[in-house]
């Protein structure tokens, strides 16, 4: 894919080269403009990974973030863009290790106009050589390539070109030669001998795990969430269909319905205790494109994210027999993109209101829900929800605050990596939950406060504030109503889901919080 950008050193994100419209694509045979040498850029999968790593290195962002959105990107084939996802994913994952493996190497590092290229590509060359184990001829050669095809001028010179090629190489040979003949690369023993996974997760983090959870369990959140083997990092995808949770609350037995829907997934797709489907490796590429996706069939959650809709669902059900859900009001404050919405809705609330503060996310939770034909009867409010105030107190609540995320990190590696205002995530949340318990929540109604968090700050320390403010009381969670998840309910009665901790499939599940609370 050949595009020849003309013009005076072209950022090339910027929004006049946009590649997407008409005039540049026209572009791709147009004779230069302005008498200036016209650039051709070889638009492939290494090119397009180190140009978003770049930009987001210069921009203090995270190219995991950056990349969908990446017009350039948009232009990939599916097999290109699968290829340039892994790349941006591993150096993001292994950041740490990466700069330490080329600090062992490197004397004087580049600080030089094209820094955050260079670096990006020589990141690029390690994730492949030691984490992705491309072989080193092709990831070498491809990768060094990309350096020629700076879209910016000055172009990179050609020494520094050549030495980028020389480090790559350097860690490319053989450390030693063992006695059977087997070697391993310099790359690979400085690997082993000089960094650890732990590398890559930010000290402040660790430290408050240890705090928080002591030394044996943070070893095990590590080794789950960043295994030292880039291979054990399987895609792990879990989707929620509109029966699981009336099958999990035993509303209804659905198991005919869910399984012919795992049937369609493909054959390697697994049902999790508390019927979500884990999709198998034969399923890959665009999720959208996958069977039943534009039906509005499931929609991806992880697996411990359904647990707030659920607990909230069965104590709602416990409390109000008599009623028919479909004339019970539940209010889903902080919404997008819309899992717990859609849990919501699909086992039967007739009034569910959905309130989310963020305009762009309102509009991926609009859209989500009617594709899965949920939008009729939620009421979506975009405002910030401290200033949302229902016509009638409700029967429920659940309240999914904004916080680090520290829990999907497994999924999302920059959440190990970022230096979130927490303080201020702590404030929001205070606010938040006291608004739903003071103001929301009609008396004997149910609350149910979540984070996908792995800090105590966000999550249980706010639980007992929130406690200690007179209102609410903790509803326990019960061992039945949470299948798979028994072992993850705390002495409060509280859920705590750690990675790596629970046993079986769900060992791998996202971080989480949920306490179940009643409004006094
Ligand atoms: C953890 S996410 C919610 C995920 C969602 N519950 C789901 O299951 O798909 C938190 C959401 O809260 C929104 N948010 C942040 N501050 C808010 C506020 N003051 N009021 C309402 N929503 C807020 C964020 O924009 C974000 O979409």
């Amino acid at each position: 894919f050949g595009i020849v950008l003309t013009g005076k050193s072209p950022s090339w994100m910027s929004a006049s080269l946009n590649p997407l419209s008409e005039s540049n694509l026209d572009g791709i045979s147009t004779i230069p403009k302005n008498g200036m040498t016209p650039q051709k850029i070889d638009l492939s999968a290494r090119f397009v990974a180190i140009s978003v790593l770049a930009d987001a290195a210069a921009a203090g962002t995270f190219a995991t973030r950056e990349l969908e959105e990446s017009p350039y990107f948009q232009l990939l084939d599916s097999r290109d863009r699968a290829f340039t996802r892994l790349l941006v994913a591993t150096v993001e994952r292994r950041i740490g290790q990466i700069d330490n493996v080329l600090e062992c190497c490197i004397e004087k590092p580049n600080r030089g106009k094209h820094v955050h290229f260079i670096r990006a590509t020589l990141r690029t060359g390690v994730a492949q050589l030691l984490f992705l184990h491309t072989p080193p001829f092709a990831a070498i050669k491809e990768t060094v390539q990309v350096l020629r095809m700076y879209p910016k001028k000055p172009p990179i010179p050609e020494p520094i070109i050549k030495f980028v090629n020389g480090v790559l190489r350097k860690l490319s040979r053989p450390a030693d030669t063992e006695s059977d003949g087997s070697s391993e690369m310099l790359g690979e023993k400085l690997l082993r001998e000089k960094t650890s996974p732990q590398d890559n997760i930010s000290p402040w983090l660790l430290d408050q795990w240890r705090d928080d959870w002591g030394e044996e369990t943070t070893e095990l959140i590590c080794s789950e969430v960043m295994p030292s083997d880039n291979a054990s990092m399987t895609a792990r995808i879990d989707l929620s269909t509109k029966f699981s949770l009336a099958a999990a609350t035993r509303m209804k037995d659905y198991t005919e319905e869910i399984m012919s829907l795992m049937e369609s997934l493909g054959g390697d797709s697994i049902l999790l205790p508390q019927f979500s489907i884990r999709v198998g490796s034969s399923l890959k590429g665009d999720v959208k494109l996958w069977p039943g996706y534009e039906e509005g069939a499931w929609w991806v959650q992880d697996s411990s994210s359904t647990l707030p809709a659920l607990v909230l669902s069965s104590a709602i059900r416990d409390k109000y027999p008599q009623s028919d859900l479909s004339e019970l009001h539940v209010v889903d404050m902080c919404s997008a993109p819309g899992g717990k919405a859609s849990q919501l809705l699909s086992v039967g609330f007739g009034h569910v209101t959905a309130i989310e503060a963020n305009t762009r996310r309102s509009r991926i939770l609009n859209e989500n829900l009617k594709r899965l034909g949920l939008l009729e009867k939620c009421q979506v409010v975009v405002d910030e929800g401290q200033n949302w105030v229902p016509s009638r107190l409700v029967h429920g609540v659940l309240v999914d605050v904004p916080c680090s995320a520290t829990g999907t990190g497994a999924r999302r590696p920059d959440v190990f990596r970022r230096d979130p205002d927490l303080k201020e995530l702590i404030k929001i949340q205070r606010t938040l939950a006291n608004h739903c318990a003071d103001t929301i929540l009609g008396k004997g109604g149910i609350m149910v406060y979540a984070t996908c968090s792995l800090l105590r700050e966000e999550s249980e320390d706010q639980i007992r504030t929130l406690i200690e403010r007179g209102n609410v009381e903790t509803l326990p969670i019960c061992p039945h109503e949470v299948p798979g998840f028994e072992d993850a309910i705390d002495e409060h009665g509280w859920l705590r889901v750690l990675p790596g901790v629970l046993e079986g499939d769900l060992c791998s599940t996202d971080g989480f919080f949920v306490a179940r609370l009643v409004r006094k």
